[in-house]
């Protein structure tokens, strides 16, 4: 996979992607990224990517020029349409889902906003999808643009030593992940479930998927509404909710 990151703050990305998993998984090839200044495609003297915004208000809005003639200089080189991602507090909420559909394809380009917002006719002309990471305001796209790329890289094949650890991820399932335990067994009276010492493959995976159902009902349970349940699901189910009863009557 390729990543075009365009930005006015490019000193900010090394220390993210230059560590620990991204920085294995470029080095062994499984994506690069270029880093691209849009400030350098402005065509005034004073190098201005931003002016003030038509009709008045606060802030200032990123000119439409130098965002346009960056990316289409990305375009002009590639064969393909590559995906290109708007950061936006006011985009689609990203999430596991789509984290997924973005680590197939081959190539993404990042536009990262600062100061008030951007001229309406980048989002109109260039972008392929609006994306929010939150239900917050950040300064700039930048952070924005790393927690994407964070989450993408890692479910490109390869990435993670055990592929599996992706595959049970929360959210990846639909639910919540389990909870982990490492040595020691007791930990200051604190003791690791029985099941997990048992060495019975069967009983631990059965302990697992029910603390993952678990934490999502009484976490979560936004992420069940469109889910349908087993039998075996169902069950427990019925019996944490009459916890619950018994536990409100007394
Ligand atoms: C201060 S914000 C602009 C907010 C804008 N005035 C609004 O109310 O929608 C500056 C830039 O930070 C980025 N940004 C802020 N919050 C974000 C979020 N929740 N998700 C993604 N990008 C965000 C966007 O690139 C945005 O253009």
């Amino acid at each position: 996979m390729h990543i075009d990151i365009l930005t006015l703050f490019p000193e900010m990305f090394p220390g993210v992607l230059e560590s620990s998993i991204l920085k294995r998984a470029k080095e062994r090839g499984a994506f690069d990224y270029n880093l691209i200044n849009f400030r350098d495609f402005t065509e005034d003297k004073h190098h201005k990517v931003d002016d003030y915004p038509y009709g008045g208000g606060a802030g200032l809005v990123l000119k439409p020029q130098p965002v346009f003639d960056a990316v289409e200089s990305i375009i002009e080189k590639t064969e393909k349409q590559p995906r290109v991602i708007l950061l936006c507090p006011q985009g689609e909420r990203y999430n596991q889902a789509k984290a997924e559909e973005l680590s197939k394809e081959d190539h993404l380009v990042f536009i990262c906003g600062h100061y008030e917002g951007y001229d309406e006719r980048i989002r109109e002309a260039l972008v392929t999808d609006e994306i929010s990471i939150g239900d917050f305001v950040l300064t700039g796209g930048e952070l924005g643009a790393m927690v994407m790329m964070d989450s993408i890289v890692r479910l490109i094949p390869g990435v993670l030593g055990n592929e599996d650890s992706a595959v049970q991820d929360s959210f990846s399932t639909g639910l919540l992940e389990h909870p982990h335990y490492t040595r020691p067994a007791n930990f200051r009276g604190m003791q690791v479930p029985d099941v997990l010492l048992s060495g019975n493959h069967a009983a631990i995976d059965e302990w697992r998927h029910k603390e993952s159902l678990h934490r999502t009902y009484s976490r979560r349970p936004d992420l069940l509404t469109n889910r349908s349940f087993s039998p075996q699901e169902e069950q427990w189910i019925e019996e944490w909710e009459k916890k619950i009863q018994k536990d409100e009557e007394s």
